[in-house]
């Protein structure tokens, strides 16, 4: 990183770049230089590039294989179609796909990071990935460092760089035209307190962080539901193997020719492959977020949609979430608990000196009646962090100089030797009776409801021009200023509403124990347990565990404390949900299964989060909670018709092979069969989902997807063997009768099974999408009627028999009857399963 050419970097003359900005056109033209200011891998990849990457998917290979052994043996017949599944799912997957993606893509952008950019000697907000050298920016507490620059300004400036350098403690920054890490910050760190104006040095890939994001890649961990997904894939696969070696192996024993065998085997492995599912899945995924962006939550990872609907442990920190964040001072009390002026005006010297990022507590503080006290001038601060709960400043005033000290009152009151009274000229000394006295007041004003901070002061020597976390000590106690944070109307109902839907809501908050309970009991959340930082930091993870259920709340917590809650959930089976805003939420964001933060909150959060909540309301997650469930539901549907009738299907034609003197299907029957059942279930993903599906949390189990599948092949393999015996016994099928004879009973199981594989319940109490209706029962139309065309005896089938098809009908009709029955007795014994 170098400074960008035009001299001095602190220099503050009017007319250099470092004060009116770049010049738009300027800015454009460096932009077009330099790309832009990302590290996501340069823009989307072409047309070409993602057709060509499809023809290295393992199934399409496959597919890709029998289109050359058919087209090298003459087979015209079977090369047609093959080149018609791999069109289809290649097409299919690309187009859809691709729009699924810009949609989503779209949706993220909405929440993306910007900055308060100079340009044209306007500040102004805009897009962080708009970024390039030379721009000027402004930093807050909380911000994200969106590129690597050098600080032309910094107050009391704080960074994290913790990405960086692996040190979890902030560091100071300050302005120096000198080239050193000590005046630089960084993409990828984020602010902890202070401001900064920042002249930016080097933007995307040129950061040190895109060079370390080069050499690493960091592929985010699997999530439960993509590890399911690529497991039901190895599931299937190695089924496929299976049967397709036992088919050859039989055929080839047998002594039939061994073209015909390798095709026909080649064409089941075909219709075993789950060639749609990843489409079925991005598809639905990216439709569940734009109907999630209709209820206000924006997805920024997709796979969160399930996250969220397998989510039964959600936690919650307080204020905003549960309060309404419109914090109002109430009283301001000395240490023995009568009203004093005084604490207010030492309370505004700090919250108005302070530049770390502005709580609602401060906000409440300076909102207070009476003005700034005149007279004050800052000297130095140390910034707040979650760990101390604390914030002081120096500043001077009349020639005397003063560190004031706002925070957590049981810490600030631990660290005073005396106290002044309301209109006490000297400070007293703070004994144990009159600590006492002070520790009481302040459990009483919790015990009303309210929220406190303490404050004290103490005086320095004129000289002393910094202060750090040591001079903290030997304090005089002012007093307690009173804050009230009613809680949100809108909570209870939401509360209510998630516990409904099987989502236990915990908090994990830094607030103290008797304002947390207080708005527990408000807002009718029963708070059955409750555990403070203190006592949790003396638990180990086994005697956490053990706690867990019977908490509620947890209290005056560390960021650090919450997301080891957070992991403790999770470790214990549950799929966790964290929602928070604050500097302090993102270690627990990271670490829950699916993070959600606000539009409101600072960078940090927003990043860490997965999901981004447009209004600040718990009602809002409800309705997210439901649309993820929805969105899981479809894609199980695709997963259940894949094990249900077409595994049977598959599974009965390997047993013809050995009991039939001919091919029970032509492999080019097989692949007309396998092309129109997909055709039949690319509506899926639009399809509506029953009421009851979304009334539990759901989450990906393999062991019932199995389970499902040993109960509905067999069974559906077992009508098979019916049809074989219908066809050869009482009809005397020959050849192409027989395989007509199977291609549409096999047609009409595995197609109608979805009616009834859509719903747990009553499948004609449950009305399908239409679209799913116009597909299925329009492919089953074409099934029915190919063998009655030209193209169908090409195919090698003959028109059957009225008596045939109406014997057929009949059979579809048991068999629908029996996994209907099946269907009822399997939900009723595994109850964990999406329907
Ligand atoms: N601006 C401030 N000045 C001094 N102390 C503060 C300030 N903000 C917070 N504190 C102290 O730090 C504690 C923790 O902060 P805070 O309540 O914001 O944590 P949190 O975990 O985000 O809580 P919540 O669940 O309410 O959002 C507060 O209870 C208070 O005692
Ligand atoms: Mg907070």
């Amino acid at each position: 990183m170098r400074h960008h050419a035009g001299g001095d970097a602190m220099s503050g003359d009017a007319t250099s770049p470092e004060a009116t900005g770049l010049g738009s056109a300027e800015a454009a033209a460096r932009l077009a230089q330099y790309g832009p200011n990302s590290l996501e891998v340069a823009g989307r990849e072409s047309w070409v590039v993602s057709l060509l990457k499809r023809f290295s998917n393992p199934l399409v290979v496959i597919l890709l294989f029998a289109a050359g052994v058919s087209a090298l043996t003459g087979e015209a017949a079977s090369f047609a179609i093959i080149a018609g599944v791999i069109g289809l799912s290649v097409l299919i997957d690309l187009v859809q796909e691709r729009r699924a993606e810009d949609a989503a893509a779209a949706l993220r952008q909405r929440v993306a990071l910007t900055v308060q950019v100079l340009r044209d000697g306007q500040w102004g907000e805009r897009p962080a990935a708009a970024l390039v050298p030379g721009d000027v920016v402004r930093l807050a507490a909380g911000s994200l460092v969106p590129a690597d620059g050098w600080l032309l300004e910094a107050r009391d400036l704080f960074v994290n760089e913790a990405l960086l350098t692996g040190e979890a403690y902030p560091v100071e920054k300050t302005a120096a035209a000198a080239e050193d890490d000590a005046h630089a910050v960084f993409m990828g760190s984020s602010v902890v307190s202070g401001t900064a104006r920042v002249l930016i040095a080097a933007t995307g890939h040129a950061t040190r962080l895109g060079e370390i994001a080069r050499s690493l890649r960091r592929e985010p961990p699997p999530t439960a539901f993509t590890l399911g997904i690529h497991r039901f894939g190895l599931l299937i696969l190695r089924l496929t193997v299976l049967m397709v070696l036992f088919v050859l192996l039989g055929n080839l024993l047998l002594g039939r020719p061994v073209l015909d065998s390798f095709l026909f085997a080649l064409a089941l492995a075909v219709g075993l492959t789950p060639e749609l599912l990843p489409m079925v899945v991005s598809v639905t995924l990216a439709r569940g977020a734009l109907r999630m962006a209709q209820r206000q939550v924006i997805v920024k990872r997709l796979s969160a949609i399930h996250d969220l609907g397998a989510m039964d442990v959600l936690c919650s920190d307080k204020t905003g979430t549960l309060t309404e964040a419109q914090v109002r001072v109430v009283r301001q009390l000395d240490g023995t608990g009568a009203p004093s002026e005084e604490v207010l005006d030492w309370a505004k010297v700090n919250a108005g000196f302070e530049t770390g990022l502005r709580s609602p507590l401060d906000e409440a503080i300076l909102a207070a009646p009476g003005a700034m006290p005149a007279g004050w001038r800052k000297i130095d601060e140390v910034p707040f962090d979650f760990e101390r709960r604390r914030v002081s400043v120096l500043a001077e005033r009349e020639g005397r100089r003063f560190l004031v000290v706002k925070g957590a009152p049981e810490d600030v009151l631990a660290l005073c030797v005396a106290h002044r009274p309301a209109g006490a000229a000297v400070p007293r000394a703070l004994d144990p009776a009159a600590r006492a006295a002070a520790e009481a007041v302040f459990a009483r004003l919790g015990e009303e409801g309210f929220r406190a901070l303490g404050i004290a002061w103490r005086e320095v020597d004129v000289t002393r021009a910094h202060i750090d976390t040591a001079d903290e000590a030997e304090l005089v106690f002012a007093g307690y200023v009173a804050f009230l944070d009613p809680p949100k109307e809108s909570a209870r109902p939401a509360l209510a509403e998630l516990a409904a839907l099987g989502v236990v809501v915990k908090v994990v908050t830094g607030d103290n124990e008797r304002v947390t309970r207080r708005v527990c009991t408000e807002l009718g959340l029963p708070c059955e347990g409750l555990l403070t930082g203190p006592e949790l930091a003396a638990l180990d993870d086994e005697a956490l565990s053990a706690r867990l259920g019977r908490t509620t709340a947890f209290c005056r917590v560390t960021p650090a404390q919450k997301a080891r809650v957070i992991r403790a959930f999770r470790r214990a089976g549950h799929v966790v949900g964290y929602l928070g805003d604050g500097i302090n939420d993102a270690p627990s964001l990271h670490a829950a299964d699916v993070g959600l933060s606000v539009e409101g909150a600072v960078d940090v959060a927003k990043d860490a989060a997965a999901m981004i909540l447009l209004r600040h309301e718990l009602g809002v997650l409800a309705e997210g909670v439901r649309e993820g469930r929805r969105t899981f539901a479809n894609i199980m549907k695709y997963v259940m018709m894949g094990t249900s009738s077409n595994f049977g299907n598959m599974l009965s034609m390997a047993a013809a092979v050995l009991l039939l003197p001919f091919l029970p299907m032509l492999p080019v029957q097989i692949l007309a069969n396998n092309l129109l059942y997909d055709l039949s279930e690319t509506a899926i993903p639009f399809d509506r989902v029953d009421a009851e599906a979304v009334t539990r949390p759901r989450h990906w189990d393999m062991r019932t997807v199995r389970d499902f599948m040993l109960v509905l092949g067999p069974l559906s393999s077992a009508f098979d063997l019916l049809t074989f015996g219908l066809l050869a016994g009482v009809f005397g099928a020959g050849a192409a009768l027989f395989q007509t004879g199977w291609f549409i009973e096999s047609m009409a199981t595995q197609v109608l099974v979805i009616f009834l594989i859509r719903t747990r319940g009553n499948p004609f109490a449950s009305r399908p999408h239409p679209l799913l209706v116009a597909s299925s029962l329009g492919v089953l139309a074409v099934a029915v009627a190919l063998p009655f065309t030209p193209f169908g005896a090409w195919l090698g089938f003959v028109p059957p028999p009225p008596a045939l098809l109406a014997a057929l009908a009949g059979l579809t009709v048991a068999y629908l009857g029996a996994v209907e029955l099946a269907k009822r007795w399997f939900h009723a014994r595994h109850r964990s399963l999406a329907g």
